[in-house]
């Protein structure tokens, strides 16, 4: 008897899924109005917000990103009394996945140790590890080649997250190496295999 593998494709719950994305203070995060829509073309459409560091804001316009764009500032203006949702639990809580993509060396550091010193890393720190976690690790050649790089890349992996690598390219300081975020298509297709895994 074949193993039951559910319903078929076409009547595979297609309930719109919740993507949350973070973005973080590499250069790669000028790709984020792309990210953002190319992650909008898949079916059924998805619902999208992004949550981005302090250092992120500096590659992209907020106001010409067509979802919200959670910063730091928008936790403590949300809370306030005890009455008031707590931001970072909340996000959580919506995102059915979360696509940290660029992540930058230092919040890679922070998520391989547990810092949650801003929204993001809040984010991560209360994450159900029942849902996937993509990250996209993007910095200098001479950064990714430090010893201490892959040790925290093996960290994230242990903890269940997904690995999508960076690339060889030519990067912003004008270095040739590994150190470039994937690819955007690259990053839609690993979570367009996540949402249609999902229940
Ligand atoms: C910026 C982009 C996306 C252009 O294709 C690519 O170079 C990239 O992901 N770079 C991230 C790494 C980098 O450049 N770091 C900064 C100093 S070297």
């Amino acid at each position: 008897m074949a193993e039951d593998d559910g319903p078929p494709p076409n009547k595979r719950n297609k309930s719109e899924k919740n993507i949350l994305i973070g973005v973080t203070g590499s250069v790669a995060s000028i790709k984020l109005p792309k990210l953002v829509d190319e992650l909008h073309r898949l079916q059924p459409k998805p619902n999208i917000q992004v949550v981005g560091t302090e250092h992120s804001m500096h590659f992209f316009d907020k106001d010409k990103i067509p979802v919200k764009v959670f910063s730091d500032k928008d936790e403590w203006e949300a809370w306030s009394t005890m009455q008031d949702p707590v931001l970072h639990i909340e996000l959580r809580r919506w995102a059915d996945i979360l696509v940290i993509a660029p992540l930058d060396a230092n919040t890679m550091a922070k998520m391989a140790n547990g810092l949650c010193d801003n929204l993001l890393t809040c984010i991560v720190r209360a994450w159900d590890l029942k849902k996937p976690l993509l990250f996209c690790p993007a910095m200098n050649t001479l950064m990714w080649e430090h010893p201490i790089t892959s040790e925290q890349v093996k960290r994230l992996i242990n903890l269940g997250y997904t690995y999508v690598p960076p690339i060889k390219k030519t990067l912003a300081c004008k270095d040739t190496g590994i150190g470039a975020m994937a690819e955007v298509t690259s990053i839609v297709a690993i979570v367009k295999d996540h949402l249609e895994t999902m229940k």
